[in-house]
């Protein structure tokens, strides 16, 4: 027991001196420089934390102040989106207005300029077209014709034939001024409203011009169709965020000796069986319908369209067209946010050459057809003076073209016709024919365009 106490003893004295020296060892500088450095970081670290906190919180504060703001600015948009919706629904409405106070049926008469061999010698416009006053602008609205006559008693007196239409342009005007003046009618067409365009004269007096353009179309030339088809396009993106979107159908018939012919089937003259009564509208819309979703589908649709037309010489134009061109554009809209939905219908129609029989100088195959168009276009002609008396039967039936167009001279379309006349001397007839066509359509009141909307 003794021996094991002194172990112990000695045992306890080693681990004091063992502590004593470490004791010592700890008090030395050295480490004594460490352990601040510690307690210095510790310090460092304890502030860096407490700064971190305080921004954490400033930032929680901020998002909190973001949050409130993005929620407000969503009530904004989506008040902002409301009022623009309200604000189209009054441009329709004004712009509805603005269209019935213009009349139903307009009348835009054009005159297409002296072409390279009509001003042959040196010779300016002024010296050739002496038989006809225009409008010096693109604004005017009157236009005379002015010819030479003798009296009973042999003296010469000048007989004047003074016309008014809605709008009168000279051979100088371009396409894109007078695509201006129509382009209202287009955005009708998106708008819901059954819209028909169509183009009216003597052959070689601009009417493909004006509907499609010329051979070398560019985009400074380009006529109406194209024209309309590519406001459509961008229209239709626009009203893109009113929550309105489109879908866009085409068609393109012919009238051709009294048969209608698909222009954009493959068989060149898929010939359609003449039928009577409410089927002949049916078989209208069996014809080839083509979805268009780009502004390319338009173009290659016109393209082969234009290839496929009849296309036949006759002594007055050597490419002179011998059928009613009939472009169909059907438009659905609908809105994803209100649920309405539209049905719009723009027709856009090139008239074959309104020529009298004597002056196109036709025989045999020729004749048919001279005598096919020339009753197509007087049965329009009744049609017109039928809507004008306000008589209970219009005559929609006698011809084919009057059938198609039923839906667009009946009181429920916007209809718009140019007349298309020559700048020649000698087509003083055949102009004074058209224009009074054209006066006999201007006075026809069709009643009020109603929207197809639901
Ligand atoms: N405004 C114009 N500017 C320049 N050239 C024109 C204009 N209008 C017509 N032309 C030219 O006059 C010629 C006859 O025009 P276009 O073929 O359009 O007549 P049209 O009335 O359609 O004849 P058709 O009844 O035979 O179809 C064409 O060469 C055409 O390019």
């Amino acid at each position: 027991m003794e021996e094991m106490t002194a172990r112990l003893k000695e045992q306890i004295k080693t681990s004091t001196g063992a502590v004593e020296s470490m004791t010592e060892k700890l008090q030395s500088s050295e480490a004594k420089t460490a352990f601040l450095a510690l307690e210095s970081d510790h310090g460092a670290l304890k502030d860096k934390l407490k700064s971190t906190e305080g921004t954490l919180s400033e930032r929680d504060a901020l998002i909190v102040q973001l949050k409130a703001k993005l929620e407000e600015n969503a009530a904004l948009i989506a008040e902002l989106e409301s009022k623009i919706r309200e604000e189209e629904m009054v441009r329709r409405k004004l712009h509805n207005t603005i269209q019935e106070l213009k009349g139903n049926i307009r009348v835009f008469c054009r005159v297409r300029p002296l072409l390279g061999n009509e001003l042959q010698d040196g010779k300016k416009t002024e010296d050739v077209i002496t038989h006809m006053k225009l409008p010096d602008s693109n604004s005017g609205k009157e236009i005379e014709l002015m010819q030479v006559q003798e009296s009973a008693n042999g003296k010469s007196v000048t007989k004047t034939y003074p016309f008014n239409f809605d709008m009168v342009f000279p051979g100088s005007t371009t396409q894109s001024v007078i695509f201006e003046e129509i382009s209202q009618l287009v955005q009708s067409a998106l708008d819901g409203y059954p819209v028909c365009i169509f183009a009216y004269g003597q052959t070689g007096s601009g009417k493909t011009y004006t509907m499609e353009g010329p051979d070398n179309l560019d985009e400074s030339n380009m006529g109406m169709i194209p024209r309309a088809v590519h406001q459509i396009f961008a229209t239709a993106a626009q009203l893109k965020e009113k929550g309105w979107e489109y879908e866009m159908e085409g068609q393109f018939v012919e009238i051709y000796n009294e048969s209608v012919h698909d222009l954009l089937g493959n068989a060149r003259w898929r010939d359609t069986v003449m039928h009577s009564g409410a089927d002949m509208r049916i078989l209208f819309w069996r014809h080839t319908t083509v979805i268009l979703d780009t502004p390319g589908k338009v173009t290659a649709l016109l393209k082969k369209a234009s290839q496929n037309r009849a296309v036949a010489a006759t002594m007055c134009n050597e490419r002179s067209s011998r059928s009613h061109s009939v472009f169909t554009l059907r438009l659905k809209g609908r809105n994803r946010i209100t649920l309405e939905t539209s049905e719009g219908l723009l027709n856009l129609i090139d008239l074959a050459g309104s020529e009298r029989l004597s002056a196109s100088g036709a025989t045999g195959e020729r004749l048919k057809e001279t005598q096919a168009i020339n009753k197509s276009l007087s049965s329009l002609g009744d049609v017109i003076a039928a809507l004008a008396n306000k008589d209970a039967h219009i005559p929609y039936r006698n011809s084919k073209l009057t059938y198609l167009l039923q839906n667009s001279l009946g009181g429920n379309s916007k209809t718009l016709m140019f007349v298309n006349i020559s700048p020649l001397p000698e087509s003083f007839q055949e102009t004074l024919c058209s224009l009074r066509f054209a006066t006999k359509v201007n006075s026809c009141h069709i009643g009020t365009a109603r929207r197809v909307v639901k």
